[in-house]
């Protein structure tokens, strides 16, 4: 909920996406003519359906005050961007509208978005619902006329008004929602003194509303849960050394935590004393016990398992990783995914469509052919109860936000319903090695001297060098030695090594490209570089201006899951390919260990780019990688993964799905939940729609009954619903 429109929009303030255009044309070219826009956050109750949306874009639509509205029905969130002053304005059209607005303020922690919102009186539901059957009992019975229109008159004032009074509001806008509609079918239908079916018709569709309704609360809970892991207070040290319990909320960055055996921890940290296991499954999805003593990183909502320990409080709550987790989630409910608008646009359509049909049903048999007014009447009001969308609107973000759930609960952050929906037509996925298929923590195997210089000692050179570097590579030879030379001149050479100089000479340490290229290489050193990476080493040299001086070799360990992921990804036929900076011998060696379908090494940033670029036209392309020689190409790649989220920011931040912790087996887990996810979406309109034709064809030949109408309505809504929401326990 963080990202907000100052963020992402230009310097004045206006946001640039995710705006429903209106307004913008007027103010967006002239910054300095126009007074500062500010973000404000309206928490607003009845805001959880896209009947709402609508009126609200509606009202606000020639409002030159507001340049941006967006929409979180799931959290009942509207996000405006407007002038400063124009916050009451704002207010009020909403409070016109017929709905309350509150200033929702960003607390200091995740909990804050729990607002908890009353449930519609269930009672004087089954209240109608009992003069509805009432009315229509009086009705079979052949009993006096007044009983049954009395009984459902009842019925339609207990649990109608609402929708009347909303109906009427969309009217006064000059449009027809779903409330709208319902009170023109059932005032059409108490006009015809169709009394049971009227009351019915009526309570079926305030039943439908309140399961819609919870429904959401159930898709909403299932983030909170989340968020619940975290505890209210923790232990913290005091001046005097004593402990006491604060609330997390109050706990600054610096302070020192105490977690028992057994307790959840309650912020994020570094150990200071003391060690244990801690089950990070809560983060990662990965509940195997981790191993954590002084120096280690813990986060909140993970669970201390055996030992107990104390630890030095690195972020405020609200700045948390789970809090960030949390953030990233809601802030990806709030968008709309492809088919969600694409549904949204279909709806659009549908309902005047359907309601253009209803008038001509209504007007056109009784007085092009003779048919009876009753009849054909009846039959458009029929009608006007199939043109609600409701089934289909509903079922998308439903199934989406449980997707995102799901997903978040297995320790993948998803930035987008975009990304859930399309990672089912992944056809490759590229990923580089080190630290993807690697652990990326290379050990020093061989160490060649080549040529010794009189009062040269290379390797603490070479070891100096490349403690400047923080290349995985480099640190494997760093490691090796304590004590190093001063380095001038220092400067990183981007897929090759490093130079710098020592004691006034220069030096290069890096890989064979860097040594050709400086034209110190020999057939002799070619020999024994390649006889090393056919092992799957990597090899760097130290050279001067004019000639080589040592040689290194290091091997990384393929990480146990990686076999596996690869695996799964071809079984779910998507092939795989590694885009590596190492040399071609090891790219190829490391492949085969992997059985990965291809190989590329001695990538360039720009050649991983175009290689992305050559799978692409192909099909979708997914790319794992992490560092700055991956950035392009996992910003052109239709899906970039980043993996180890669950201690760096940016990578959060940057990628497009975010795998917590460094396991290669959530990218088939993640594709599995994206084809759940289509499938669902597709059962779901298809169902919808497939209910929607049948009872439209039924009603044109004289076989559809309105109250049959609604309860297809009412049962498709459950149906979809019900359906979503599976993905939760995916
Ligand atoms: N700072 C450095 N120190 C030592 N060697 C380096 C350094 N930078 C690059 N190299 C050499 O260049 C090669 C390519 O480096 P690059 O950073 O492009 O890829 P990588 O990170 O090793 O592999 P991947 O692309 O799979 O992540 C490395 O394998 C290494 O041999
Ligand atoms: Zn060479």
């Amino acid at each position: 909920m963080k990202n907000n429109a100052a963020e992402r929009g230009c310097a004045c303030g206006h946001a640039q996406e995710k705006t429903c255009g209106q307004g913008e044309e007027a103010n967006g070219n002239s910054p300095l003519l126009v007074p500062a826009h500010i973000t404000s956050k309206l928490y607003i109750e009845q805001m959880d359906c896209p009947t709402e949306e609508g009126l609200i874009r509606k009202a606000f639509a020639h409002k030159s005050e507001v340049s941006a509205l967006d929409f979180n029905l799931i959290q009942r969130i509207l996000t405006v961007t407007h002038e400063a002053e124009s916050l009451p304005l704002i207010m009020q059209t909403i409070e016109e509208l017929g709905m309350k607005a509150q200033l929702f303020v960003d607390q200091a922690e995740p909990q804050a978005a729990q607002v908890t919102a009353p449930q519609k009186s269930l009672r004087l539901l089954v209240l109608a619902g009992i003069a509805a059957i009432g009315a229509e009992i009086a009705e079979w019975m052949s009993g006096p006329e007044y009983i049954a229109a009395g009984l459902a008159l009842l019925a339609v004032m207990i649990c109608g008004l609402g929708t009347y009074r909303k109906g009427w509001i969309s009217v006064r806008q000059g449009s027809l929602n779903i409330n709208a509609l319902m009170s023109i079918a059932v005032t059409g239908a108490l006009i015809l003194r169709q009394w049971p079916e009227a009351a019915m018709v009526m309570v079926l569709f305030t039943l439908a509303e309140w399961l819609e309704a919870k429904s959401l609360d159930r898709a909403r809970n299932a983030i909170r849960s989340l968020v619940q892991l975290v505890p209210e207070l923790a232990t913290v040290r005091q001046q005097d050394g004593s402990w006491l319990e604060i609330p997390v909320r109050q706990v600054q960055i610096g302070e020192v935590v105490r977690v028992k055996p057994g307790e959840r921890i309650a912020l994020d940290g570094e150990i200071v004393a003391g060690q244990s296991t801690v089950d990070q499954g809560p983060i990662t999805g990965e509940s195997l016990p981790v191993d954590k003593s002084v120096g280690d990183q813990v986060y909140a909502g993970t669970i201390n398992q055996s030992g107990s320990f104390e630890f030095k409080v690195s972020a405020a709550a609200a700045q948390s990783t789970l809090a960030r987790i949390i953030r990233v989630v809601e802030d990806a409910q709030g968008a709309r995914s492809p088919t969600q608008r694409l549904v949204d646009r279909f709806a659009r359509i549908y309902t005047p469509a359907v309601l253009m049909l209803s008038i001509a049903v209504a007007v056109i048999p009784p007085l092009v052919l003779g048919g009876g007014w009753y009849e054909w009447v009846y039959r458009a009001l029929v009608l006007l109860v199939i043109a609600c969308p409701c089934a289909l609107v509903i079922s998308t973000p439903v199934t989406i936000v449980s997707g995102l759930t799901a997903a978040a609960r297995h320790g993948i952050l998803i930035k987008g319903g975009v990304y859930l929906e399309e990672g089912h037509k992944l056809s490759w996925l590229a990923l580089d090695k080190t630290g993807t298929i690697t652990h990326g923590k290379p050990a020093l195997t061989d160490t060649v001297s080549l040529l010794a210089l009189d009062g040269i000692d290379a390797n603490l050179i070479a070891v100096s060098l490349a403690a400047r570097s923080d290349h995985p590579v480099s640190q494997a030879i760093a490691r090796t030695a304590v004590s190093h030379l001063p380095v001038n001149e220092f400067a990183a050479i981007l897929g090759r090594g490093v130079s710098g100089t020592v004691n006034g000479v220069t030096y290069q340490l890096g890989n064979h490209r860097l040594m050709h290229e400086s034209g110190v290489c020999s057939p002799g050193l070619e020999a024994q570089i390649n006889a090393l990476e056919k092992q799957g080493k990597t090899v760097i040299m130290l050279a001067n201006s004019a000639q080589v001086l040592m040689l290194y070799a290091v091997a990384d360990t393929l990480k146990d899951s990686s076999r596996a992921a690869i695996e799964a990804l071809h079984q779910l036929k998507v092939k795989t390919v590694m885009l590596t900076g190492d040399n071609a011998h090891t790219a190829a060696a490391i492949a085969t260990q992997v059985n990965i379908n291809e190989a590329r090494g001695n990538q360039l940033p720009e050649d991983k780019l175009r290689a992305i670029e050559h799978y692409a036209q192909q099909g979708k392309v997914g790319m794992v990688g992490d560092g700055i020689n991956d950035a392009p190409a996992l910003a052109r790649a239709d899906i970039g993964f980043a993996m180890g989220a669950m201690g760096t920011d940016t990578a959060i931040e940057t990628a497009d799905v975010a795998l917590m912790d460094d396991d290669l087996r959530k990218i088939p887990l993640f594709i599995g939940l994206s084809r759940a996810t289509h499938k669902l979406l597709v059962q779901n309109i298809s169902l919808a729609l497939g209910i929607k034709a049948l009872f439209l064809g039924l009603t044109i030949l004289g076989y559809g009954s309105m109250w049959m109408a609604v309860l297809a309505d009412v049962g498709a809504s459950l149906l979809v619903v019900a359906n979503g929401l599976r993905l939760l326990r995916y």
